[in-house]
């Protein structure tokens, strides 16, 4: 039986898609035209109640001006213009208006009344948040109660108005079930419909404080941090441009595949980089680096023969301990422009040494030096200029005085002439002589300060007398790390975890260039950030506007990565805002459990993620050998259920490497990938590559790497097994290859043959 709204939500879908067209073609096209499309328009429509209304707001829409991004967006969502509706009483109102929500808002000009209520905005809350019922909600510093009385989700597609249906406290969330069993694009896709409430309260949390996430495999982390982006730039836009937020990506991959999700959010605009990426080009450094998973791929393959000091060096280099060594170094450097000469013009004192001194270790000494330096110029600059007249008054007067000696005091006429003009000439000289010494009195004098560079100061800091006064007593393994740092320099060469230090020392020099200036910086992956390299991004951006996000448990770096968010609420920012998700929606619950599995086998205590309600096959062990037979037909059958995207995820770079050999001969498009590459729907790659990523199915392959029980294994593990959407394979020579050997066999099943 039809719905008895049904009449009705189509006639508004109707005008709606009527209102845009009318608004577009009147931004396109002259007046005449406008005339003539108004009347094709109405005629076309079959309003009966509303019909008045809806017209009269359809002539509206020739008069409102748009800007270009504007009429962009409209043009993009003419064909899905809203996704819900709320019906809300507010208390103080007469009766109960409807609001449909959609992604971006839309109000008749004459009345102000929302066609469509932009999904950010503080009403639309109602929709995310609570129930059914009373309800209040804030907005510009005032809260408004009310009662919800009705929910409404819409299924348009192509501007047709597929299907709808009311959401109350038992029904579970159609709208979410159905949105979750769709494909893996091999981008990430904007979620405004289907916002859970958990998530809601990450992306509307108080937007002045720092906050941190920590949320489960597949629970929107990465979504919800681009939504919050969304939401700061509408909520201050009077404010804020999206150029001056920082997105930091861990690789280019990751920035690839968010990059879909940016214009549909609003936020394209904003900078994407990764941490490295963003430090080389600030300090302008642009030499090798070895990365963390340089480092980590070295460890895996077994091709690293002092891997724990190199791992131990990563691990100091990101800790609070080395910040400290970088302090008490910054204070010894600090000490060069300590200076010894009064600043003077011709002898007259003007500025003495104390008080320049005073100027730069005190009052200055929020800015970074390079500035200080330029702030004490302009001030002796200054000085000089008020002083100099002074001064030339006092030497013409010493002279004058001299010459009425003379004029007075010599009786011989011709002694007199001599000594007159001689101390005419030698007052007209030394007036000069000041006159040029004042015009580079100043930049002499600030010779004073040293000019240093960032490059040399760094590498100053690994020469083994300044190291060794900076740390107490000897220490064999800081001794290595000077060394081969040092060594490293020399060659021109950076470890990644060299690059925090930079930065931090370079907030101290000269401070961060106005066009890198970011005043919001989102962070993703965060577990694998280091301590310094948070720290260091907030003393360089001196803000507090912080989104972090990211999963301890999937914590590959743990070597130099994040042991807990403590450190960070602890030593980086001042009242942190604190969430965890623990709701996953990527995975099944069949995969999830065996990866939920797989984490409890760590003695650390790891949060775990709680599948939402989706049902598939279970995980799938398949023998390496009978793999290759079965491998081209099971593709296939994949293909015809719906499988767009597949990845191949192997431990190490070089295990990837081989799976392109091992699948010669065998016809299929998988293509091994790299960083910088284009991502595709058919990838091979080592888990951390695939880290933050999704596949509809994912093949897990060990043939010559495989996992063995230790807790950076495992959470490679972890991080491989929760990239499928839909369906998970592990390819091996046996199922211990996987681990499975200690997981309960009810969770997974073998390929027989
Ligand atoms: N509320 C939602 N509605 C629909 N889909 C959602 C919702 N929340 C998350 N998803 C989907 O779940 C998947 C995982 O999201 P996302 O990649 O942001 O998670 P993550 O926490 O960053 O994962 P990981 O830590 O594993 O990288 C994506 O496909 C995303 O679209």
């Amino acid at each position: 039986m039809p719905h008895p709204d049904e009449k009705y939500e189509k006639d508004r879908l109707s005008f709606t898609k009527a209102y845009m067209d009318q608004l577009i073609a009147s931004q396109q096209s002259g007046q005449e035209a406008l005339k003539k499309r108004q009347e094709d328009a109405l005629a076309k429509l079959d309003f009966k109640d509303s019909s008045l209304r809806y017209q009269e707001m359809l002539s509206h829409a020739n008069f409102m001006k748009m800007s270009k991004d504007q009429l962009e967006t409209l043009i993009k969502l003419r064909n899905k213009p809203y996704f819900a509706r709320i019906d809300f009483h507010r208390r103080e109102k007469p009766e109960r208006e409807m609001f449909y929500i959609g992604k971006t808002s839309l109000f008749d000009r004459e009345t102000q009344y929302p066609i469509i209520l932009d999904w950010r905005s503080p009403l639309a809350n109602v929709y995310y948040e609570g129930r059914l019922g009373e309800v209040s909600y804030e907005a510009h510093g005032e809260t408004y109660e009310g009662d919800v009385s009705l929910k409404r989700q819409y299924q348009i597609e192509e501007g047709e108005l597929i299907d709808f249906r009311d959401i109350d406290i038992t029904t579970k969330d159609d709208l979410l079930q159905e949105s979750l069993s769709q494909n893996a694009e091999n981008r990430l896709t904007e979620i405004v419909a289907t916002i859970q409430e958990e998530q809601n309260q990450v992306i509307r949390a108080d937007l002045r404080k720092p906050i941190i996430v920590q949320g489960a495999a597949g629970s929107g982390k990465t979504t919800i941090a681009l939504h919050r982006i969304s939401y700061f730039l509408y909520t201050m836009r009077e404010i804020f441009k999206p150029e001056e937020l920082l997105i930091l990506a861990p690789n280019r991959l990751f920035i690839q595949y968010i990059s879909e999700v940016l214009p549909e959010l609003g936020v394209q605009r904003s900078k994407q980089t990764t941490f490295a990426g963003f430090v080389k080009e600030v300090t302008g450094i642009d030499w090798p680096v070895v990365s963390q998973h340089d480092v980590l791929m070295k460890v895996m393959e077994g091709e690293n023969s002092d891997a724990s000091i190199e791992l131990w060096t990563a691990g100091y280099k990101g800790s609070r301990e080395f910040k400290d060594l970088l302090n008490r170094y910054i204070q010894e450097v600090k000490k060069s422009y300590r200076i010894r000469e009064d600043f003077r013009l011709a002898g007259f004192k003007i500025k003495s040494a104390k008080a320049v001194n005073r100027l730069f270790h005190k009052e200055y000494d929020y800015f970074p030096y390079e500035v200080r330096v330029q702030k004490i110029k302009a001030v002796l600059q200054s000085e000089l200029l008020r002083k100099k007249k002074q001064i030339l008054a006092k030497v013409a007067e010493k002279y004058d005085q001299e010459l009425d000696k003379a004029l007075y005091g010599l009786k011989d006429p011709a002694k007199r002439k001599i000594r007159v003009s001689f101390l005419i000439t030698k007052k007209e000289e030394k007036l000069k002589e000041i006159k040029k010494e004042s015009r580079s009195a100043v930049s002499r004098y600030m010779k004073q300060f040293p000019k240093v560079k960032l490059m040399e100061i760094y590498k100053q800091l690994y020469t083994e007398d300044v190291f060794n006064s900076l740390i107490d007593g000897k220490c064999e393994e800081l001794e290595q790390l000077r060394q081969k740092t040092e060594q490293h320099l020399k060659n021109k060469k950076l470890f990644s975890e060299d690059l925090a230090a930079l930065l931090y020392i370079q907030t101290f020099l000269t401070g961060i260039e106005k066009e890198y200036q970011a005043k919001k910086i989102v962070i993703d992956e965060a577990q694998d950030y280091t301590f310094l390299e948070i720290y260091s991004l907030r003393r360089a951006f001196q803000t507090d506007l912080f989104t972090i996000v990211g999963d301890l448990a999937q914590g590959i770096y743990r070597y130099r990565g994040l042991q807990n968010w403590q450190v960070l609420s602890d030593g980086v920012f001042r009242k942190v805002n604190y969430h965890t998700l623990q709701k996953t929606y990527r995975t099944t619950v069949e995969i999830m459990s065996l990866a939920n599995e797989l984490l409890s086998s760590m003695s650390e205590d790891l949060p775990k993620a709680e599948p939402v309600v989706r049902h598939g096959n279970l995980p799938t062990f398949i023998p390496k050998d009978r793999w290759k037979k079965t491998f081209l037909k099971q593709l296939e059958e994949l293909k015809a259920d719906g499988m767009k995207s597949f990845a191949i995820v192997t431990k190490t770079k070089k295990e990837a490497a081989l799976v392109e050999e091992e699948l010669q001969g065998i016809p299929t498009e998988f293509v091994q990938l790299d960083e910088q590459e284009e991502m595709n729907d058919y990838l091979i790659l080592p888990a951390y590559l695939a880290k933050g990523l999704e596949f509809d199915v994912v093949y897990l392959f060990c043939h010559s790497y495989h996992y063995v029980q230790q807790e950076i294994d495992i959470k490679l593990l972890y991080v491989a097994m929760t990239r499928p959407l839909h369906q998970l394979f592990m390819v091996g020579n046996q199922a211990e290859d996987f681990l499975l050997d200690r997981i309960n066999s009810d969770l997974y099943t073998t390929l027989e043959s």
